[in-house]
């Protein structure tokens, strides 16, 4: 047997980090993706291996533990995760390829999240929906990272350009909102878990000063959300870029993130800001006339990413 699955990556538009606290946020799946394949195992050894990611592990699924043969460990924890939910600990091999930069705030542990449990719930014949499934990977990133928001996995599984209410409603955009978007990322990554649990002990040591910093984050994200309805390109810029300055407020931000944040800015970008969770990873600029002048502007130094959203959300199937 053997059960392919594939998730998109995300970019966080409005309310990253306040969206943890139950504000409002917006985000849509990219263009980009991870791709999970199991087969049965011809040893008595589970086998995890990626060429892109470079990475190849014996595991142990009934202990959440691996041997790692080469590569960084890191991604490795969400599929142990996701295997210790759904697999029986029969010997299988998993194949995962991605063409996601990794700790680069675009969401890869969530889309290898949702693919691997979707290619677990092909390979075992177990009954899914969207819900369930975005429900269940949203599990495997809270015990993976301790703290996280559902809106990462949300996205990966149902595609499209997403708004996540205060309330926990998801509510898809009709909008045709192919709007030019750059991303721009470094080689230094962030930690999601880290910056999360940051975040929340700055509120604790500050909760006077960071919690109206956080609702005015959700304000923000709902202006942001009538500004996109209406295609009102500078209200969403002006919005982006006081969204990035709160997220400076919280912390997240470095230098290299601020370079590519005021470059962007400076070539043309009419709002730029952190992307994810910052502390390394990506930022993200809105440029309607300057698309190439930006990329130009960021490549200089970092990575530049020329993003389209997708409606494409998880996929699935299994060969008997
Ligand atoms: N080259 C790599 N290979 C495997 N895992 C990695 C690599 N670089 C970073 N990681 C780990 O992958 C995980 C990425 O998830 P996260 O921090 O949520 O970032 P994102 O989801 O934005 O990509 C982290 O646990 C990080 O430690
Ligand atoms: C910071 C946060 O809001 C988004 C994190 O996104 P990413 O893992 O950096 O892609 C955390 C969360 O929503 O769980
Ligand atoms: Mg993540």
């Amino acid at each position: 047997m053997r059960a392919l699955a594939s998730a998109p990556a995300k970019t966080i538009l409005f309310g990253e980090h306040s969206v943890v606290y139950d504000e409002p946020a917006i985000a849509g799946a990219v263009n980009k993706r991870a791709y999970v394949e199991i087969t049965e195992s011809k040893t008595d050894k589970s086998i995890l291996k990626s060429y892109d990611l470079n990475f190849e592990a014996e595991l142990d699924t009934k202990h959440k533990k691996y041997n790692l043969k080469r590569g960084k460990p890191g991604i490795i924890r969400y599929i142990l995760e996701a295997l210790n939910k759904v697999h029986d600990h029969s010997p299988i091999v998993m194949k995962l390829s991605s063409n996601i930069p990794i700790g680069s705030g675009l969401g890869s542990s969530a889309a290898v999240t949702v693919a691997t449990l979707a290619a677990l719930y092909r390979f075992h014949n177990i009954r899914f929906n969207k819900k369930s499934l975005a429900h269940d990977a949203h599990m495997v990133e809270q015990a993976v990272q301790g703290i996280a928001s559902p809106l990462d996995t949300l996205v990966s599984t149902y595609g499209g350009l997403v708004y996540l209410s205060r309330n926990k409603k998801v509510e898809h955009f009709k909008v045709n909102f192919n709007a030019p978007f750059v991303v721009g990322y470094t080689n230094k990554h962030g930690n999601t878990g880290k910056m999360v649990k940051d975040v929340r002990l700055l509120k604790n040591r500050n909760p006077k000063i960071i919690n109206p910093v956080i609702s005015a984050m959700g304000q923000l994200t709902n202006y942001a959300k009538q500004a996109i309805l209406k295609r009102d390109f500078d209200k969403i810029g002006e919005l982006m870029n006081l969204n990035h300055g709160f997220l400076d407020v919280l912390g997240v931000n470095t230098l290299e993130l601020s370079r590519m944040v005021y470059t962007a800015r400076e070539c043309g970008a009419i709002g730029s800001k952190i992307t994810g969770a910052g502390g390394g990873g990506s930022i993200i600029a809105l440029c309607p006339n300057s698309v190439d002048e930006v990329a130009r502007g960021i490549a200089a130094e970092d990575n530049v990413l020329k993003i389209r959203f997708t409606r494409k959300g998880v996929s699935s199937r299994v060969y008997k």
